[in-house]
């Protein structure tokens, strides 16, 4: 242990026996004491002893003591706060701050501005650095009700200005504080991991212990971002509110960069056949029973197999892949009247997303609801308009194609089929949680602030549990011949592994949450139950773009220019 360290250790304990004994000052005036003492003890004889005290009594640091012991002693520390008006006790008793500045000849470091909708004055930004930044007690979103007693009430920011100018040395205000939610979403940063982290398996973190750990969809609060490559953040729901070290979003990239490098391989260019496109995710709904027929995995031809694997490193997303790190979130309470968020389903072909829903939907039908597809082809005999399809010619199909109705659409022997934006909007306004498949390409289509989709990844398992739960698995591979009948192959099991793979890496940021689909029991009750957690959450994260664009705050910022300094 160090001097210094044994020392403060000894102060302590003293501190602490006396705080037990609670003292009270013999002197409250020890300074003029002493100094009384002096002028005395001079009149007495100047003798060496005299000398040598008047000496130390006049010590510009033994007087500054003196001082402060008689500040303590006549608790002139604590602050002098002027009475709280009566009036505005009555009007919000909590929620009232009485605050006072010193006013130097600098400005305070902040900006007001009048709230349009209320017509209140507020706090607009405050400077970093600036007096009322280090006083830490005015944060931004605070409401002004009166400075130095003056209320504001009908006031202009202007005419508090040449209010302020006025005053000199302390000002004081009396503020509302901003809600805690409000201060928060003005000052916080939150990121949702998209990736597992363990400090004890990364040798390169430079200190294990001050390092944080964290799972695939926890939110951070980020303190950092000063360090390029570590940032600081606290983990949402921990005890221990310490920040500690993760790495940044450069940093996990650049890993997961160098991990890979496969990727720097050209995906094989596969020509493909005279074979009209369709996008099977359109195809939807759980009227057809009984043996389960794969739309898209009944169409794999030797060519579609090849394109499956080349779609490894090509998949429909174009631009630079970036692997999935931190998505800035925000808090979003839902009101219990609001509609449901979306449930969209995502994964490779054949992996069980229709079988999912399917459960979801037989184990609740009045809670959750699918979406009725639209198509261009004849209506059959046992099919109703409206329950199995929308059946429209293919002049309406084309124009909702052009006004971008669809979620997403395709052919298939000549007929278009597709999801339209407004079956959708029909489920949720049954007052249902809408369960939608779709290709993840898709996603974007309805990842608004108006849907707020959950998006939930249907993995494979591992390849020997893919070939022991599927190897009695049948599905229909031909959707207009039922006889056409056949079992998974070793190809499809290669082609959903590397497909899930390539679909996580480029769009995994999108994903909320991820299903391994080993034990379809075992999946479907995770994923029931996730489902249940998020309708019951109090708080969900939504990336910050669904909200920020209608929050205040923004609006706030947006219109910088015309905030006042005061
Ligand atoms: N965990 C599982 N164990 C065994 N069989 C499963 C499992 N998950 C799904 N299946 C079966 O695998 C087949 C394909 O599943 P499903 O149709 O749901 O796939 P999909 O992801 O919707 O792909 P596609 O859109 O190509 O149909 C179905 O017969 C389904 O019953």
């Amino acid at each position: 242990m160090s001097g210094v360290e044994m020392v403060s250790g000894r102060i302590h304990e003293r501190l602490k026996r006396f705080e037990k004994r609670s003292p009270v000052p013999v002197q409250e005036h020890a300074a003029s004491l002493a100094s009384e003492l002096a002028e005395g003890l001079i009149h007495q004889g100047w003798t060496d002893e005299v000398k040598e005290l008047v000496a130390l009594f006049s010590q510009p640091n033994f007087k500054s003591l003196l001082c402060v012991h008689d500040d303590v002693a006549q608790r002139n520390f604590e602050p002098n706060l002027p009475p709280i008006p009566d009036d505005v006790l009555e009007e919000d008793e909590d929620s009232v701050k009485i605050v006072s500045l010193v006013k130097t000849k600098d400005p305070l470091g902040a900006t007001i501005k009048m709230d349009k909708s209320t017509g209140t004055i507020v706090v607009a930004r405050i400077m970093r650095g600036g007096a009322a930044d280090k006083s830490g007690l005015i944060h931004e979103g605070d409401e002004l009700k009166e400075v130095n007693g003056v209320s504001l009430e009908h006031r202009k920011p202007k005419e508090i200005l040449s209010l302020l100018a006025r005053s000199q040395g302390e000002v004081t205000f009396t503020i509302i504080p901003a809600s805690k939610e409000e201060m928060s979403s003005n000052k916080t940063l939150f990121m949702q991991a998209l990736f597992d982290y363990d400090p004890n398996e990364d040798p390169t973190v430079p200190c294990k212990d001050a390092a944080v750990a964290f799972r695939r969809g926890d939110v951070l609060q980020i303190v950092s971002m000063e360090d390029d490559t570590w940032w600081q953040a606290c983990r949402l729901g921990d005890s221990n509110t310490r920040a500690g070290l993760i790495p940044s979003q450069q940093l996990h990239e650049r890993r997961v960069a160098l991990q890979r490098p496969k990727a720097l391989f050209k995906p094989r260019r596969v020509k493909p056949p005279v074979m009209e496109d369709v996008d099977y995710g359109a195809i939807t709904g759980i009227h057809i029973a009984g043996l389960r027929r794969s739309f898209r995995l009944g169409r794999k031809s030797s060519w579609a197999r090849e394109a499956a694997r080349s779609r490894r490193w090509s998949t429909g997303f174009h631009g630079a892949v970036r692997p999935p790190t931190y998505k800035q979130v925000i808090p979003f309470h839902r009101d219990p009247k609001d509609k449901h968020r979306l449930v969209v389903l995502v994964g490779p072909s054949g992996v069980g997303v229709n079988e999912l829903k399917r459960r979801l939907l037989l184990s609740d039908p009045d809670h959750y609801g699918v979406t009725v597809p639209h198509t261009t082809r004849e209506k059959r005999r046992q099919e109703n308009e409206g329950v199995d399809y929308n059946f429209v010619s293919s002049h309406m199909f084309e124009e909702d194609i052009l006004n971008h109705r669809f979620v997403e659409y395709g052919r298939y022997s000549g007929h278009y089929y597709g999801t339209r934006l407004d079956s959708v909007h029909r489920v949720l306004a049954e007052g249902k949680v809408c369960l939608l498949c779709v290709h993840p390409n898709k996603i974007k289509h309805v990842y608004t602030s108006e849907f707020k989709p959950y998006v939930v990844f249907v993995k494979p398992p591992q390849i020997e549990e893919l070939r022991l739960t599927r190897r009695r698995v049948k599905f229909i591979c031909d959707v207009d011949d039922k006889n056409s009948v056949r079992i998974f192959s070793e190809e499809d099991f290669e082609d959903m592994i590397n497909l899930a793979e390539t679909l996580e890496s480029q769009c995994g940021h999108l994903f909320d949450k991820v299903i391994i689909n080993g034990d379809i029991v075992v999946a479907f009750k995770e994923l029931k139950a996730d489902l249940q957690k998020v309708e019951e959450a109090e708080v969900h994260w939504v990336p910050s773009e669904w909200i920020c664009s209608s929050s205040p705050t923004k609006a706030r910022r947006s219109c910088g220019h015309l905030d006042n300094w005061i």
